[in-house]
């Protein structure tokens, strides 16, 4: 099995990098796993609650579980990966069966801070954009997507999203094998992903 860790700030083009990866490759060949489905479980607080949690400190996920689905699916075990509401604030009570794959992708802004994870990434990358391009994104996203307004985004980009960037996200390119450009659509440098895992795959 081949583990691959996609990193790098919020907006910056990770999701559409994986997408891309993953539309090249056999689908019998390839499995997903994103950061976000690990959030940790905050049933007991209530919605209100919910939205003053700041989701990107490393302490908002549950890397132990993250940890320990990789090491079963390693061991060629399925594991039920949780669904997350983005809407909700909340994991939905939903699993979605996820089986062992030649290539595993674990994709999402925190997963180079953790050491134990860092550990079990065969290649680890980084998806760069400015801040300036991926604040813009974040925008867009959030407010067609996932339920927000303009003043929800950008309270929550002054307060959270930019200190805790800088923080915690911006500093773990220092352990990416390779870092991705990506403030514009970076086919060539995707395409040189693409090939290294083909050769890892052979
Ligand atoms: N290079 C790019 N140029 C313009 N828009 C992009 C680019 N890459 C991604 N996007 C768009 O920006 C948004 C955030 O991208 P996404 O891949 O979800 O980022 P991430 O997973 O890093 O948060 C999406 O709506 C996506 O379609
Ligand atoms: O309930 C939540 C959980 C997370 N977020 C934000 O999502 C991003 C991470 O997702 P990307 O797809 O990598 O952008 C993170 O910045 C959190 O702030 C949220 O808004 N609500």
């Amino acid at each position: 099995m081949l583990i691959i860790g996609i990193a790098g700030g919020t907006g910056g083009g990770k999701t559409t990098v994986v997408n891309t990866i993953v539309d090249e490759l056999q689908h019998e060949e390839v499995a997903v796993i994103s950061q976000d489905s690990y959030y940790q479980d905050t049933s007991n607080l209530s919605y209100d609650e919910r939205t003053q949690i700041n989701f990107d400190h490393p302490q908002s996920i549950d890397f132990d579980l993250l940890v320990s689905h990789l090491k079963e699916l390693k061991k060629g075990n399925a594991i039920e990966q949780p669904v997350y509401s983005f809407v909700e604030h909340n994991r939905t009570g939903k699993t979605l069966k996820t089986l062992p794959k030649k290539v595993m992708i674990v994709e999402g802004i925190l997963i180079l801070t953790n050491p134990k994870l860092r550990k079990m990434c065969d290649i680890k990358i980084y998806v760069h954009a400015d801040s300036d391009e991926r604040l813009i994104r974040r925008l867009k996203r959030d407010i067609n997507e996932r339920g927000r307004d303009i003043d929800e985004v950008l309270n929550r980009y002054q307060t959270t999203l930019k200190p805790m960037h800088q923080q915690f996200i911006e500093p773990t390119k220092e352990y990416a094998d390779i870092i991705i450009p990506y403030n514009r659509y970076n086919t060539v440098a995707v395409d040189i992903v693409q090939t290294i895992i083909k050769q890892r795959l052979d």
